[in-house]
């Protein structure tokens, strides 16, 4: 057995409180296998963390990781106008190539700021699960259908990728990634096709994942053409189930709040696209109470415009806030448990406590700035205060993914000039 110990920090627990401790990992099996005192003698390595807060890996619940290359290719628009105009015809010219190269310029940024697993929806879903497998990482990945605009043929035939690329990226990574069924909304893939392919996504055994109630303008259509609120008709579509978790959930209302917790189905909630697209405010303080598991995501980075969990924590708290008209509304421990364990859940990876048996997937922050100073509560400094520069280690699966800011997995450099060649020509050929 080979082990690893982080030693000399103070150690975020389960039950979101932080207390002086070591962390000594089996990195063999990558597990945890103790949070406690003076471990740094029975270990082959030691990682320092004097002066640092030892949490939980990130896990961000919703990503289009790749987008990272349209970062500032398109801001300051409504959804709808947004995608049409901008976004899907870029996508368009995409490459398995270029989604290579936004794929290890999202995965540099999550290893920085660090997120240790994340769940994501996207094109060229194998090259993107190599892409993670070599850095590390750990996630849960889905292609995306979308049956709009396109006839019956091409849709069938998106949505039977869809299938194909769950079965085929289902255990790669050594076990770190899993996969799900992923329809891109219930605006945009019709009926027909939910009701032909969701039960075969049941039969291969994967969750269910899509964009859900992000906008009001998604939710009339709904409405006027079914008679129901959006997420009644997701679940006579059998899309509402335990293990399935949908993205925003921005327009609910109390009935759908009800549905969402009786179910078991998960929310990942999204501020800062909410926000950027003037979406709206999620009633997380609402979900939160009627018991449904509500994690965190950045959603992609052309909505957001970074990959950051941390400044997605600290926007939870304040939407949350605005949105409840309560300021004791989704405070400091709640954004925090679903930053972590919230996220890891509703996106069905076993991630995010720090604990004995639990996966060695662990981000470690410098405490040593004025920002984080003083240290009076150290809940509150990573919900409000902390920022994805003060990561300074981070751990997938017992591996160390960046040690002392430098990250070990990937070459830094190299990414992001390959990522900046990769958007100039992804652009300039939708432009042509
Ligand atoms: N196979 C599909 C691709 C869907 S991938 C997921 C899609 O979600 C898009 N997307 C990114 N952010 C959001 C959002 O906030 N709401 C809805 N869609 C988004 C993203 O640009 C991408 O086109 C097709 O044929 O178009
Ligand atoms: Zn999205």
């Amino acid at each position: 057995m080979t082990t690893l110990a982080i030693t000399g920090g103070q150690v975020l627990l389960p039950d979101i409180t932080v207390t002086r401790a070591d962390v000594l990992i089996d990195q063999d099996d990558g597990e945890i296998l103790e949070v406690g005192d003076d471990l740094a003698g029975d270990a082959d390595e030691t990682l320092d963390a004097s002066e640092s807060l030892v949490t939980p890996g990130f896990v961000n619940g919703h990503c289009h990781v790749a987008m990272t290359l349209l970062r500032g290719h398109a801001d300051d628009k409504p959804l709808d106008a947004w995608l049409q105009e901008d976004i899907w015809p870029v996508e368009a010219e995409l490459t398995a190539d270029t989604v290579r190269a936004g794929t290890e310029l999202g995965v540099l940024e999550m290893i920085k700021s660090g997120t240790t697993a994340f769940a994501d929806m996207y094109f060229f879903v194998p090259t993107i699960a190599e892409t993670v497998a070599e850095a590390g990482l750990r996630a849960r990945l889905g292609h995306g259908v979308i049956s709009v605009a396109k006839d019956e043929e091409a849709a069938r035939e998106d949505a039977r990728e869809g299938l194909a690329v769950a079965e085929e990226v289902d255990g790669m990574g050594d076990g770190r990634i899993s996969s799900a069924f992923m329809p891109h909304s219930l605006t945009t893939v019709d009926g027909q096709y939910l009701e032909e392919f969701v039960p075969q996504a049941r039969d291969l055994g994967v969750p269910i994942h899509y964009h859900a109630n992000e906008t009001a303008d998604e939710v009339a259509p709904i409405v006027d053409e079914h008679g129901v609120r959006p997420l009644a008709y997701a679940a006579e579509k059998g899309m509402l189930e335990d293990g399935d978790f949908v993205a925003h959930g921005v327009h609910v209302d109390e009935s759908e709040i009800g549905l969402l917790a009786e179910a078991g189905t998960s929310v990942i909630h999204c501020p800062a696209s909410n926000m950027k697209l003037a979406s709206g405010m999620a009633p997380v303080q609402r979900m939160l109470e009627a018991g449904v598991t509500v994690g965190i995501g950045t959603d992609g980075a052309a909505s957001n415009n970074d990959l950051s969990m941390l400044d997605e924590a600290r926007d939870a708290a304040m939407i949350g806030k605005l949105a409840a008209d309560d300021a004791s509304a989704v405070p400091a421990e709640a954004v925090v448990e679903m930053m972590t364990r919230g996220s890891a859940e509703a996106i069905g990876v076993d991630s995010g406590r720090l604990e004995a048996g639990a996966p060695a997937d662990i981000a470690v922050l410098d405490l040593e700035s004025p920002h984080l100073t003083p240290r009076n509560d150290l809940v509150s400094h990573l919900a409000y205060a902390a920022a994805a520069s003060d990561v300074r280690h981070t751990i997938c699966d017992g591996q160390v993914l960046m040690r002392d800011r430098e990250v070990l997995a990937l070459d830094e450099a190299a990414v992001c000039e390959r990522a900046t060649e990769s958007a100039d020509d992804l652009i300039a050929r939708a432009e042509e």
